[in-house]
């Protein structure tokens, strides 16, 4: 069996006192994807950052393999309007090498010619796979996510999860995320934990979902609901039957 990439165990993080995280255990292993899911304020970013190194625990042990190697795609990237930066130069300030920069556009879903664009220029779903390129660049086999779907609409939100599903497979790497939306995930990860402060539950996504914690966190009205596709959505994501496009509901005759 193989080694994992991140092991957390007992794992608590204050700041000024206020504890916003205790007695994490969080086991990553490789090509596994993770989602970190709970409301605002739970701890999830800094949970990243313990991982990241870009903080220390005040308690606990924090175990990171000695081949690891992260990809990281921040919650957001606040550009100057007026830097005169193209998406180009922005991906060789992580690899200088333009071939592959132009094979990873490609790979994330963006036309290559793109490149030669203002990075201000951008919508926010072309910034948010511009953003999975530079962090996919240095073959990680650790990719972390923090809320990557974050301002694009739900129809690329979609495809953005089904993206980061195949760069798991090709990579052969692992992904550690940040979502606020179990529905949209539930097909794109093995494994959620939902945190508020401390780990509320976790498992497969199916159990969480009707987890007394989760409900208690989210309410019923947001446990996601599941189903098989055996039709088609529109550009809308709307289910189109016999030429009729309606939305999903419980009550849906179809699968
Ligand atoms: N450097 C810091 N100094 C003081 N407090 C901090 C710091 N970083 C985070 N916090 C606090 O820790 C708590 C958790 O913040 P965190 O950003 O981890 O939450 P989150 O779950 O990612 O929230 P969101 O979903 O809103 O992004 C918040 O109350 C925040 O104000």
């Amino acid at each position: 069996m193989s080694n994992p990439l991140i092991q957390l165990t007992g794992v608590c993080k204050s700041f000024r006192g206020n504890s916003v995280l205790s007695g994490i255990d969080l086991t990553v292993m490789p090509g596994q994807i993770i989602t970190l899911i709970g409301p605002n304020g739970a701890g999830k970013t800094t949970l990243v950052k313990l991982v990241l190194g870009l903080l220390k625990p005040d308690a606990g042990e924090l175990y990171l393999a000695s081949n690891l190697c992260i990809g990281y795609m921040p919650q957001k990237l606040l550009i100057d309007p007026t830097l005169p930066i193209t998406l180009d130069r922005f991906l060789a300030l992580s690899e200088p090498d333009k071939q592959k920069c132009q094979a990873t556009l490609g790979e994330v879903g963006i036309d290559p010619s793109a490149g030669s664009q203002p990075l201000q220029s951008l919508s926010g779903g072309e910034m948010q796979r511009a953003l999975l390129a530079r962090a996919i660049l240095r073959k990680p086999n650790l990719l972390v996510l923090d809320e990557p779907v974050q301002g694009v609409d739900v129809v690329g939100q979609e495809s953005l999860y089904r993206l980061i599903g195949q760069l798991r497979d090709r990579l052969d790497c692992a992904v550690l995320m940040v979502s606020h939306d179990l529905h949209l995930v539930m097909s794109a990860t093995d494994e959620v934990i939902c945190l508020n402060q401390h780990i509320c539950c976790h498992g497969h996504p199916d159990q969480v979902s009707s987890n007394p914690a989760f409900i208690e966190l989210f309410g019923t009205k947001t446990a996601p609901y599941t189903h098989h596709h055996n039709h088609q959505h529109d550009l809308r994501g709307d289910v189109v039957t016999a030429g009729k496009a309606h939305q999903h509901d419980r009550s849906c005759g179809h699968d």
